[in-house]
């Protein structure tokens, strides 16, 4: 055999290993659900939701479109309340906080809707200064210059600062909504469908940037998606949802190999 057979150059890929998990300080618990229900009249949306997520991990959220993850992820930041269950945060219960505790819990709790909700009146730079002076209440320029260069640097965007937001493509203002989430420094954030409605490649910019956030700023996060490469690129672990429950649990690799069909079915 011919020895200077080259060896096919494998494309990097930014994709978790078994052996290179993040989990931060051991076991413990920012996110407890436990027999979490949850329903609309006569419809019953979540039947039974049992979810845990650890301080430092990536918990990605698989199910159909309509089986429920945006409402898990409302009970979590108060937008809604269970009919029966548990739904703690940090070890409090989210449904027996008055306003001022849930004002409180959304500062360490980000939450990034598929709209990613820009102000479009404002630039770039007003629309990321806004949660440091409403969150945070920081009022030094200096401070607040210094906090919105970071955090554009971090989403790889510095040179768009005095830009409007509709001078923005749909993957540059992603990577805005990330930044005004992210600003505040966030313990927890909740990302629902990040990739939706982008294309591939900005797709995976925005699945890498995830990863890169939840490196450096060491956030504990759920992230809701259909999207599988960013499921593969993102999770320590990945649950999926069926019929109001779920009904896998594991890495991506392990779940690629299911037994379920159902579950083997988002892999195609
Ligand atoms: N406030 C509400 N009032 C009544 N029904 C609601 C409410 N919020 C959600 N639903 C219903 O609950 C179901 C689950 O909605 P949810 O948005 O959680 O789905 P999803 O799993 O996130 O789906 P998708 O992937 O399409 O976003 C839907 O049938 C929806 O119509």
């Amino acid at each position: 055999m011919e020895k200077d057979e080259k060896i096919k150059e494998q494309p990097e890929k930014i994709v978790k290993s078994a052996d290179e998990k993040s989990v931060g300080n051991g076991d413990e618990l920012v996110i407890e659900i436990k027999n979490l229900k949850k329903g609309f009249g006569s419809k019953e949306i979540l039947k039974n939701i049992n979810l845990t997520l650890k301080r430092g991990e990536n918990l990605v959220v698989l199910g159909r479109s309509g089986s429920g993850k945006s409402v898990t992820i409302k009970c979590i930041v108060g937008l809604l309340t269970q009919d029966e269950g548990e739904c703690k945060v940090f070890g409090d219960e989210v449904s027996e906080m008055d306003s001022v505790q849930l004002k409180e819990l959304r500062t360490k709790v980000g939450f990034l809707f598929q709209s990613g909700a820009l102000y479009d009146s404002m630039s770039v730079r007003d629309n990321l200064e806004f949660p440091l002076i409403r969150v945070l209440k920081q009022h030094d320029q200096a401070e607040l210059d210094q906090g919105v260069n970071d955090v554009l640097e971090s989403v790889g965007l510095a040179d768009a600062i005095d830009k409007m937001p509709s001078d923005l493509s749909g993957g540059m203002r992603k990577r805005i909504g990330l930044a005004r989430t992210l600003i505040v420094k966030p313990e927890i954030m909740l990302y629902d469908e990040p990739t939706t409605g982008l294309d591939p490649i900005t797709s995976r910019e925005i699945s890498e940037l995830i990863l890169q956030m939840q490196k450096k700023y060491k956030t504990s996060s759920i992230i809701i998606t259909h999207d599988m490469e960013c499921a593969q690129i993102t999770a320590d672990r990945i649950l999926v949802l069926q019929d109001g429950e779920y009904v896998a649990e594991g890495t991506y690799q392990e779940l690629e190999k299911s037994e379920s069909e159902f579950v083997r079915s988002f892999f195609k």
